[in-house]
């Protein structure tokens, strides 16, 4: 028998589970609908960042396989936000251009089926979303081998917003041009994060191009697809985008580098039963303040995840210490270990609550 002999009635089976799947999508597509229509009636809100992340856990619990774990939670992902989008189509602000990090970021978190809108700073983002022109947006907290965006964290301490979700996305970085070699490249570009992440790959490898940092990974791939004595690093993605071609992919000194966003909103996400909560705290300047400070935690058996601090630059109080702990500020425990932070700090404000990264 030939190859498509062979292949014709397998083809035949997928031709006949695809009309099954597509049959029971739209069967999905019209609940989503209809619980359209029920939030719409006492305005509740669409996007409900626990309940998806609920659907996705309990998608790679049950998952039998042979599709991996996570493979699933990406197609499961694109039917939420497909479905979500017939609720009504939520716009989310993030740090452009298009082909950043940042945008990634918001379709890892969104799916496709959203309206993302590029801003040219993180202020910009907040400012989006604080005036509702976005009903959320997406910004840069922390990388893992740079550190914390520190504009991110300031305006995190104004801002009326809450933290909704937390995004961590794998950051690989490659060396982009337009003919997919160096030939006549006499300038570098990237964000500033990119070329310190790149660094070891870059000075062994192109010592004597000189390197340009600019606003964005994006912008770099822009210029680099304007000019061809411009290179590019940048993720895949942006390359993609500006028709550049990988002259080596993956330069990013730490294979692991990885960049932590939060989602911003006026939402105040409920439990999903595996959360996380984020809180900016600060202590009067006396010995063994930050040590008692932080004792309710452990009282209380609540697990922190994360203790970051930022040097006030205004006011009686030397540093501003953000923490994240495990659970939701609704679980009893936490709850109570709050209340007596509170009662503690000199300065205290509850960032959020959400469900804890995939
Ligand atoms: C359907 C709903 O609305 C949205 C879409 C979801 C989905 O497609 O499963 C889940 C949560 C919401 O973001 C819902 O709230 O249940």
């Amino acid at each position: 028998m030939t190859t498509d002999n062979k292949l014709k009635p397998l083809r035949e089976q997928i031709d006949s589970i695809d009309a099954q799947i597509l049959a029971l999508l739209n069967q999905r597509a019209r609940v989503a609908q209809e619980v359209g229509h029920v939030k719409a009636e006492t305005s509740a809100p669409v996007f409900r960042p626990e309940r998806e992340a609920q659907v996705l856990r309990s998608m790679a619990d049950r998952n039998p396989g042979p599709l991996v774990a996570h493979d699933v939670q990406t197609i499961f992902r694109e039917i939420m936000s497909a479905c979500r989008a017939l609720e009504k189509r939520v716009t989310v602000a993030y740090l452009g251009p298009v082909g950043t990090f940042s945008e990634q970021a918001v379709y890892q978190q969104f799916g496709r089926a959203v309206d993302a809108i590029a801003c040219t700073s993180i202020d910009e983002v907040f400012r989006a979303a604080e005036a509702g022109t976005a009903d959320f947006g997406v910004v840069p907290v922390e990388n893992s081998s740079e550190g914390v965006i520190n504009r991110t964290l300031d305006l995190l301490l104004q801002t009326t917003l809450a933290i909704s979700g937390e995004i961590s996305i794998p950051v690989h970085l490659s060396l982009m041009t337009r003919s997919g070699t160096l030939d006549g490249i006499t300038q570098i570009c990237a964000h500033s994060q990119a070329l310190a992440q790149s660094q070891v790959w870059l000075n062994m490898n192109t010592p004597t191009i000189a390197r340009q940092a600019v606003a964005s990974n994006g912008e770099a791939a822009r210029m680099a697809s304007d000019d061809p004595q411009v290179a590019a690093v940048a993720g895949e993605i942006a390359g993609e985008k500006y028709n550049l071609q990988v002259v080596n992919a993956h330069i990013q000194d730490d294979p692991h580098n990885r960049t932590r966003f939060a989602i911003i909103g006026r939402l105040h996400t409920t439990p999903s039963g595996k959360d996380q909560t984020s809180l900016v705290l600060s202590v009067p300047n006396k010995p063994g303040a930050v040590y008692n400070l932080l004792a309710p935690l452990a009282a209380n058996d609540v697990s922190m995840t994360r203790f970051e601090s930022r040097p006030a630059r205004m006011g009686t109080w030397e540093y501003y210490f953000y923490v994240d702990v495990e659970g939701h500020a609704q679980d009893a425990k936490v709850a109570r270990a709050l209340d007596e932070l509170k009662t503690n700090a000199a300065f205290f404000k509850l960032l959020g609550s959400y469900p804890a990264s995939l």
